[in-house]
């Protein structure tokens, strides 16, 4: 078989390598780009670079083992045997590939041993369970770059441990929002443009392949002998060349990474990006959908908030749903049913979440069917979940709930599955096939008398003792058994005489003479051999029942599927019943018109959450937000995509009622991004995001624009969010909610017909600020930064002379000197205004200046692009100078 990988390393001269050496050497270069892990007596050995690269990742210690030819040492490090899967799970999560080699021979002779490949594990070809995220689906990924300049990249994706199989033709331009939307774990790309695509998403693992693996022939053969068709017609594949080719690339990897055992793999899914709501990488992040935007790893979550699902499966379903707002109404409704069906009935909702504690993950346990890695135990907690499904089926049905019929009914499994599996496993199987004792007594006439062999040898020789003391009226005749000359039947020499002459001596004693009959010696030969022989019926009995399950793989996935929906629509229900969750209605109207709409995130997390209404139209498209910092604008923006995300979604939202028309795309410009890592400065990271926006977005699209131009000069910022607010306005007529600190764009409102101001209402009394987080019609009345400094604990003579200045700055403005307002040059400092200030400044006493001094300090601040750390070491040092002010500093 061929590479699976291109970058190799050079073993220099192969054949002056012991043999060992060489077998590895022999590994690594068809398998360069994975950590060879081989097999030596009690230890999986890596050598070479390997060696010190898993030094590095897994901390295992670095040594040496023998030497080349020209006298240097090879490097070796060593995973203890026993301890292998931990070890393996820690390099899969940080991307790294692993081919298992394993002795074949008889140990003590390394240097000659016979070696095979026994796995391959890669990021996106996992299917043990051990190795899996519990939650999360291991996705891989082929793509196949356009061949022409504006044509669209070829997109196929397997998930391995449920089957599903699909595939996307993918213009550029969306090409970064289909990665983050199937999330893989791996991608297959040709080596050509596999560092390019490093660069292009970071923290994703790429595995280059050689070009020819992409071969569209090839892969249309494939997929019609996978499907066993003549044709792809059904799939609409003709001629999707970019398509084919991806395809072919990753069934070629994939046959080769399961060591040619194919899984099961569901007919593949052509899929338009029409169906879905498209959210770009930056927006998963900024609505915190299942990572949070620190990437904590345990950060609450909408997913984590929704996910009181009771299996695995459910939760990995529920996952899958909030990344992939549908644009179906028809589809998402049917969500909608299933999840009211439940919030009707809370009696048949407890039944059902108490029932999928005993459910376990079926989907994954069917794939390890189709695998043949099945364990016995798995196979058990199968049989033992069907009953618990039907039971759940006859509930919903009894229910009468129209919503649920369809769920129902795929809750029953061809009986045979059920029946097979009572006969054949034991209540309680072993964990693992070689500890035996899998088979249930009575399914196998030849098992059940290996297995009495085996076991009841002491009442066999009892038994033929009792016969042949009758037969031959010896009343001490003993039958015995010992290691070195097996069975045998002792009597007295004084009775020698008496046996019968089918009795054969064995061995003379001095007292006694011992024999072996035709019978004992067939028991004999049955008995020594009972264990190996069971051993060997039970599994090749296991996997016939194994074999028998293959066919039903499809109709396994199916019954996994119902259950993971069905646990789905409860957990969901569950939730909206808690937490008063209303059912939206999905308009074909354009607009969004919540009312008492609340974060589903946030509104767990206070004591009391403020609800507050949308509402955008025709007519009214964009809503300007002004208020203070800290006063809910963020949240309030957030809760509206999310309400019109988990509508989509098919889920319920938190709000009083909520209507939401079609949207096709959301799109979020918040906050600053962590792109930094790619070397761009946050301006330039915002200014890609709203170009992306203003390109892509659509009238149906909802756009969210929270201070955008914060991280330029006032001057240019304030421009280019007028520009910007305009274009969403009036180009693209998208859905917008646009957050800013430039109280100069609610004069928007005066010239563009579609757009509304509202603000966050907050109260100042005379000593603090209140938020009410109360979203009101009109602009705010007042910017409140100066509260907000003294809130953030800015020291109270800089937030004194900070009044000073804004007075001044006030007056300056109303006594005739340049407006600040919109486009209006000169808003800063104009000459008159400094003129006013500065002297003061230079007239303060003596005394006063360290204050100045602290003050100049940060209004000279670049917050926009202080890292987190330099903020926390900057606010040290301002601290420090202003306790020194105060006489509080010890040094
Ligand atoms: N409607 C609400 N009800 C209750 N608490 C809220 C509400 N909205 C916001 N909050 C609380 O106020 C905090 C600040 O809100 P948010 O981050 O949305 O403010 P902001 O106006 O966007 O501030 P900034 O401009 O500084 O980002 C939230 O973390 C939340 O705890």
């Amino acid at each position: 078989m061929d590479p699976i990988a291109t970058d190799s390393t050079a073993f220099a001269d192969i054949d002056s390598l012991t043999p060992a050496m060489r077998q590895f050497a022999e590994v690594k270069l068809r398998y360069p780009g994975t950590l060879v892990l081989f097999r030596m007596g009690d230890f999986y050995e890596t050598f070479f670079d390997d060696a010190g690269k898993a030094n590095r990742l897994i901390g295992i210690t670095l040594t040496k083992r023998g030497k080349l030819a020209d006298g240097t040492p090879i490097p070796m490090a060593g995973i203890p045997a026993v301890s292998l899967d931990g070890y393996i799970a820690r390099l899969v999560k940080m991307g790294e590939s692993v081919v298992i080699v394993e002795q074949q021979g008889e140990p003590g002779k390394a240097a000659t041993m016979v070696r095979k490949i026994s796995r391959i594990i890669t990021p996106g070809t996992l299917t043990e369970t051990s190795l899996l995220p519990e939650k999360e689906d291991a996705v891989l990924l082929a793509l196949e770059p356009p061949a022409k300049k504006d044509g669209a990249w070829g997109f196929v994706w397997l998930t391995l441990s449920n089957g599903d199989f699909r595939a996307s033709e993918v213009p550029a331009a969306s090409f970064a929002g289909e990665v983050a939307r199937i999330n893989p774990s791996e991608i297959l790309a040709p080596e050509k443009i596999a560092r390019q695509l490093r660069s292009d998403l970071p923290g994703r693992t790429v595995t280059p392949l050689p070009a020819w693996h992409f071969d569209a022939e090839h892969g249309e053969a494939a997929l019609k002998k996978l499907f066993s068709v003549e044709t792809l017609d059904a799939w609409d594949l003709k001629d999707r060349t970019a398509i084919l080719a991806a395809a072919n690339a990753l069934l070629d990897y994939t046959a080769e990474t399961q060591v040619d055992m194919m899984p099961f793999i569901a007919p593949i899914v052509v899929e338009r990006e029409s169906e879905f709501v498209v959210i770009d990488p930056a927006s998963r992040r900024n609505l915190e959908i299942s990572e949070s935007i620190r990437r904590d790893t345990d950060a609450v979550t909408l997913f984590s908030v929704l996910d009181g699902c009771g299996t695995s499966m459910g939760s990995r379903e529920l996952r899958r749903r909030l990344h992939q707002p549908l644009r179906d109404a028809a589809l998402a409704r049917r969500r909608h049913d299933e999840i009211g069906a439940f919030v009707e009935n809370e009696a048949l909702r407890r039944d059902m979440l108490d029932a999928f504690r005993r459910v376990p993950d079926i989907e994954r346990i069917t794939s390890r069917i189709a695998l043949g890695s099945v364990r016995p135990r798995e196979l058990a907690s199968l049989r033992d979940a069907i009953p618990v499904a039907m039971e759940l089926s006859e509930k919903l049905k009894a229910s009468g709930e129209p919503g649920l019929g369809q769920l129902a009914a795929e809750l029953q499994p061809d009986p045979s599955i059920f029946e097979r599996l009572s006969k054949a496993l034991l209540d309680e199987p072993a964990v693992n096939l070689r500890d035996g004792d899998v088979i249930r007594g009575g399914y196998d006439e030849e098992l059940d008398q290996l297995r009495t062999l085996r076991d009841n040898t002491g009442q066999f020789l009892i038994d033929l003792e009792t016969r042949e003391r009758a037969a031959t009226g010896i009343q001490t005749l003993r039958v015995e058994y010992n290691k070195v000359h097996g069975f045998y039947i002792e009597v007295t020499k004084a009775q020698a005489g008496n046996v019968p002459v089918h009795y054969h001596r064995r061995q003379t004693l001095k007292n006694t003479e011992r024999y072996i009959t035709p019978e004992l010696k067939d028991y004999e030969d049955k008995a020594l051999s009972a264990k190996e022989r069971s051993s060997a019926l039970e599994r090749s009995l296991y996997d016939d029942v194994v074999g028998m399950l293959q066919p039903k793989s499809a109709e396994l996935m199916a019954f996994a599927h119902a259950l993971a929906a069905l646990d789905v629509a409860a957990a969901l229900a569950e939730h909206a019943a808690s937490r008063s969750w209303v059912r939206p209605e999905l308009t074909a109207k354009t607009g969004i018109r919540i009312e008492a709409g609340r974060h589903p995130v946030i509104e767990t997390m206070v004591e009391t959450y403020v609800p507050n209404d949308c509402e955008l139209k025709d007519g009214r498209r964009m809503l300007v937000i002004t208020g203070p910092n800290m006063g809910g604008k963020s949240t309030y923006m957030r809760s509206v995509a999310l309400i019109v995300l988990l509508a989509w979604a098919g889920s319920f939202v938190p709000a009083a009622s909520a209507q939401i028309g079609p949207v096709d795309r959301i799109h979020t410009r918040i906050g600053a991004s962590d792109d930094l890592s790619r070397g761009q400065s946050t301006f330039m990271v915002e200014m890609t995001e709203a170009a992306a926006i203003l390109h892509q977005a659509t009238p149906q699209s909802l756009v969210l624009m929270d201070e955008i131009g914060r991280g330029t000069s006032t001057y240019d910022g304030l421009s280019l969010a007028g520009a910007i607010a305009q274009a969403l306005v009036e180009e693209t007529r998208s859905l917008t909610l646009f957050a800013t600190h430039y109280f100069e764009l609610t004069s928007l409102a005066e010239s563009l017909r579609e757009v509304a101001n509202v603000h966050v209402s907050a109260t100042q009394s005379k000593s603090r600020i209140v938020f009410l987080h109360e979203i009101a019609e009109g602009p705010a009345n007042r910017s409140y930064g100066i509260a907000v400094a003294k809130l953030a604990g800015i020291p109270a003579h800089v937030v004194r002379r900070a009044r000073t200045f804004l007075t001044k700055l006030e007056n300056a403005g109303s006594a005739g000197a340049p407006q600040p307002g919109l486009f209006t040059d000169g808003f800063w400092a104009p000459e008159d205004v400094a003129a006013d200030i500065l002297p003061e400044v230079e007239e303060l006493p003596p005394e006063a200046e360290p204050s100045m001094r602290l003050a100049e300090k940060l209004a000279n601040l670049d917050v926009d692009n202080l890292s987190p750390r330099d903020a926390l070491a900057m606010l040290f040092e301002l601290s420090h100078e202003a306790g020194r002010i105060f006489g509080r500093d010890q040094d």
